[in-house]
């Protein structure tokens, strides 16, 4: 059998928690919360791609070019803050953590995140930040972090929740967007990045947890007594 603490060929050796699930099912707020109640990090993949997307469109890049994305990857700076109370996205010395937020981001986002060689390199990416973290343990959520980025992790959970619940919440925070301008958004970016991974059905070994009947706290809950009970 194997040991679950030494057995991370790609991410090191403490205790990895990975998080999968569509858009909006609460993975980046979720995982924060679970990470301050553990004393663990958290890192948001999806920021990455967000940054990737921000600097291209900075530089005047054609998002639908995989070949001039790759090249970005020459000189991309980027740096995320993975304590739970210090959380930034940084390239170089520019701040956008707001910025990758914003819908043009959005909105190419899917297309820069379908290019192998970006997956590739990011992948690569996380698994150092992964291995830079000097807490007990890292929750690293995304879309194919239980499959590709750590399938050996400690514990591995799809984080899911209806469309329709997932829509709401979205729209809810929101006020310069219409709801249904929002969901759309929502449906379509999940559409699109599930040509590239699948993060709606859980793989092997994966646990489900489904939020659409829960709520923040209880959700909360849920991740931080899994990851209790598997020590
Ligand atoms: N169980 C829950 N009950 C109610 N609201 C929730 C629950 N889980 C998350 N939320 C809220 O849903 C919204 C979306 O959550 P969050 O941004 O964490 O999702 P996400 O999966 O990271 O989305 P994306 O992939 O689009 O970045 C937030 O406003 C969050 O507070
Ligand atoms: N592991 C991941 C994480 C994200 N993506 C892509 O990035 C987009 C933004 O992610 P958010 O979690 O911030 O919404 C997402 O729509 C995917 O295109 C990914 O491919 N793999």
């Amino acid at each position: 059998m194997s040991d679950k603490n030494t057995d991370h060929a790609s991410t090191g050796s403490a205790t990895v928690v990975a998080i999968d699930g569509p858009a909006g099912s609460g993975k980046s707020s979720v995982s924060r919360a679970a990470a301050r109640s553990l004393g663990f990090s958290y890192q948001d993949t999806g920021a990455a791609y967000r940054a990737l997307a921000w600097t291209a469109l900075d530089r005047g890049v054609d998002t639908e070019d995989p070949a001039a994305l790759v090249a970005v990857l020459d000189d991309f700076p980027y740096s995320i803050g993975i304590h739970p109370d210090d959380y930034f996205v940084r390239v170089g010395s520019e701040d956008v953590t707001d910025a990758i937020r914003e819908p043009r981001v959005t909105a190419v986002v899917s297309a820069v995140a379908r290019v192998p060689e970006v997956r590739g390199y990011l992948v690569e990416l996380f698994r150092s930040i992964i291995r830079s973290s000097t807490t007990p343990g890292i929750i690293v959520e995304g879309r194919d972090i239980t499959t590709v980025v750590a399938p050996d992790a400690t514990v591995r959970i799809l984080l899911t929740a209806t469309e329709e619940a997932r829509m709401a919440r979205r729209s809810a925070e929101l006020s310069t967007e219409s709801a249904a301008k929002t969901a759309q958004q929502l449906s379509s970016r999940d559409a699109q990045d599930s040509k590239v991974v699948d993060f709606m059905n859980a793989a092997d070994g994966v646990v489900t947890i489904d939020s659409t009947e829960l709520d923040f706290d209880q959700t909360v809950h849920a991740v931080v007594d899994l990851v209790r009970t598997s020590d």
